[in-house]
């Protein structure tokens, strides 16, 4: 049976794991930080880590994207994305009006994880102007601290799995400060992943790094895919940390290392004297495609 590494039961990457494995037996792993999901996988306890690497509303998760890139030599396996649905969960006595309706404007602290968090800021600063907010390793901890902290006024954000996994109320429904908010998310480990379900969508990350003093570089390894008609689906810029200034090129191409024509981009992108490294070729899965 498989061994997956990810964040603590009731996250946004549990619901999401159990969303890409659907019937299919997996053995879940929990870890309190990413940082310890990444390692486990390095060191063979676990065959893949669940990492969350983008989302709709804050774009980039940068701080997985460098463990990626800078702490673990471990291949993309597979993409999925899955959404996001973020509620604002307490104990609902502790906000009750006199009437029995509940006031968020009582709440002094707000606690998530960063990125459900950024997802949010509207519906916080609009509804709870006077709460403090509290950045915590995943949004299960921050149920878990409000569990642990009753009658001091805290609320955290996070999944309806988390508020039930802690016994605790949901306050207020799907309160992410855009509907449509999704998570794209990639397992990485060592092995091929042989799943049940096809995607119609490959896609290769792939890292660039370009020679110094080389005027219009960017440019010549964009028309590297340019006239080859290969289609990009995100290009970024990360520093390299080694120098202040210089960056690398993380993109991701919508065309499998299978086919002639990336090989061939590669081939020309690294004469022009550019480093790439391959992050991995896999499967890019919709919501839609892992349905039922
Ligand atoms: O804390 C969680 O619930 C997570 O699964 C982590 C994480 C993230 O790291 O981006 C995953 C998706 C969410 O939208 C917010 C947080």
């Amino acid at each position: 049976m498989k061994r997956i590494a990810l964040l603590p039961e009731g996250t946004v990457s549990h619901e999401a794991v159990s969303y890409l494995f659907g019937n299919e037996p997996v053995q879940l792993q929990y870890y309190k930080l990413i940082s310890d999901v990444f390692l486990s996988t390095v060191n063979g306890k676990s065959d893949y880590s669940v990492i969350p690497i983008e989302n709709t509303i804050e774009g980039s998760v940068s701080l997985h994207m460098d463990w990626l890139v800078h702490e673990v030599n471990l291949p993309m396996q597979v993409e999925w994305v899955y959404p996001s649905i973020q509620n604002l969960i307490g104990t609902r006595e502790e906000f009750m009006d006199k009437d029995g309706e509940i006031d968020l404007s009582k709440i002094t602290k707000v606690l998530s994880h960063p990125v459900a968090m950024a997802q949010c800021q509207q519906f916080i600063k609009k509804y709870t102007p006077a709460a403090e907010q509290e950045s915590v390793n995943s949004t299960v901890e921050a149920i878990e601290q409000v569990r642990n902290n009753q009658g001091k006024g805290w609320a955290a954000i996070g999944t309806t799995l988390g508020a039930a996994k802690y016994g605790l109320d949901i306050l207020a429904r799907r309160v992410t400060d855009h509907s449509n908010n999704f998570t794209r998310f990639v397992l990485i480990g060592p092995e091929k992943l042989q799943l049940s379900k096809s995607a119609t969508q490959w896609k290769t990350s792939i890292l660039v790094s370009l020679p110094e003093d080389f005027p219009g570089a960017l440019h010549q390894v964009l028309s590297a895919f340019a006239w080859r008609r290969i289609n990009l689906s995100r290009i970024e810029s990360r520093p390299t940390k080694k120098k202040l200034g210089n960056y690398y090129f993380y993109i991701d191409v919508l065309e499998s290392m299978e086919s002639v024509l990336l090989p061939a981009a590669i081939e020309e992108i690294e004469a022009l004297g550019c480093q790439v490294r391959v992050l991995g070729c896999y499967p890019s899965f919709t919501y839609e495609e892992l349905e039922n």
